[in-house]
């Protein structure tokens, strides 16, 4: 495949409800959706992807303004140059780029779904995905107070989600993670995310979760930190989950040789893009070391996406692959609907979902084009 063209589409969609981290607190998800046109043997073949960087850089380095400002400058430049681009080269066309894998995961997105219109294909087949629907988790950030906490946490329950992932930070991790422990009882999947909100000096503090039978505790110390999660999973009964730290399948790698992880969240845009991705799936399981698949507030694109993904045998915990109606009163594709706390495993060749031009209109707030 040739690529012909690079339209990123910067869109703002109201969230249903404010989403709060330890680290930011959001009412609009902002982000850039790709729409590249390529010429293939079959003629011209449009795929898109969706950059999961946030408006500003408060969970990795990456944010929107910069994703757009590398794609246009830089990386977009090197695929034109590409004679015959597939989706596995994408980050070796790009390796000489330093970082910026958001912006890398969205471009090798939109190849992906070109070369699976091109051959006519599932994501979840082109994967060797082997489930039809994926349990489905959600993440719930963290609420005004203890007593709002059970009640929305209450709520998901009701819904049917497979799994509750809740936001802590220093102030607000016991005595809400005892709350609803408390109120629905030790039946249900319960894990808590700090977004390295913790340093190692709260190591005792942090043991006190390990009464709570969770099923994990997601990044509670820095963002780029390996060692001292290992040294801290020494000290807690509670299983160790990384997700900012694990950047690549090298850093997986080292994560799972230091003892410093004994579940990881798998995010492609994370780790830049899918195929990288699916590495650290397989790297996992040749250790025995659980996966779930982790969500950054996507557009119905990058959910379908993930279901995808997270329908290999690898994926054994639930994963952050709620309904859209979790974050979005509408999306800017068809629907992804949790039920029976599943979601369903896109079919249909490509990402399976397409955005809708009338509600990509009505979201978008600029077009950037990058020709050759
Ligand atoms: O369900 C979702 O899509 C969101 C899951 C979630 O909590 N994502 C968190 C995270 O730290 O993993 C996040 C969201 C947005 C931006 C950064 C991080």
């Amino acid at each position: 495949m040739k690529l012909k063209s690079v339209t990123l589409h910067q869109v703002s969609i109201p969230l249903v409800t404010p989403f709060e981290t330890s680290f930011m607190r959001e009412t609009e998800k902002d982000c850039y959706l790709v729409e590249a046109v390529f010429d293939t043997p079959k003629g011209e073949i449009t795929g898109w992807g969706e950059s999961v960087a946030m408006i500003s850089p408060l969970y990795s380095s990456e944010y929107v303004a910069a994703g757009i400002d590398v794609t246009r400058r830089w990386l977009a430049p090197l695929l034109f140059d590409v004679e015959n681009l597939t989706a596995e080269t994408v980050g070796w066309h790009l390796r000489h780029v330093i970082g910026h894998p958001m912006a890398k995961s969205a471009l090798e997105m939109a190849v992906i779904e070109a070369q699976l219109k091109l051959n006519d294909q599932s994501f979840k087949d082109y994967l060797g995905g082997m489930v039809d629907s994926v349990p489905s988790g959600v993440s719930v950030g963290i609420q005004d107070s203890v007593e709002e906490t059970v009640k929305v946490i209450g709520g998901y329950l009701e819904e049917g989600y497979a799994r509750i992932k809740l936001k802590i930070k220093p102030g607000k991790d016991i005595a809400p993670v005892a709350a609803v422990r408390k109120a629905f009882g030790d039946d249900f999947g319960f894990q808590v995310d700090a977004n390295a909100a913790y340093t190692l000096v709260d190591a005792a503090h942090l043991r006190r979760l390990d009464e709570f039978g969770l099923l994990l505790i997601e990044q509670p110390l820095g963002e780029a930190d390996i060692r001292q999660h290992a040294e801290l999973a020494k000290l807690m009964d509670t299983p160790m989950c990384l997700d900012e730290s694990i950047v690549s399948a090298e850093a997986a790698a080292d994560a799972i040789m230091l003892g410093a992880t004994s579940v990881i969240n798998i995010k492609p845009g994370r780790v830049g893009g899918f195929i990288e991705a699916k590495k650290i799936h397989d790297l996992a399981a040749a250790h025995g070391v659980a996966v779930w698949h982790g969500g950054m507030v996507e557009t119905g694109l990058g959910r379908a996406a993930n279901a995808a993904l997270a329908s290999l045998p690898g994926f054994t915990l639930p994963g952050d692959i709620s309904g859209s109606n979790r974050f979005f009163h509408e999306d800017i594709t068809e629907e992804i609907v949790m039920y029976d706390g599943k979601v369903d495993v896109p079919t249909g060749v490509g990402f399976g979902v397409s955005i809708d031009p009338a509600k990509l209109e009505r979201f978008r707030t600029d077009s950037v084009e990058i020709l050759p």
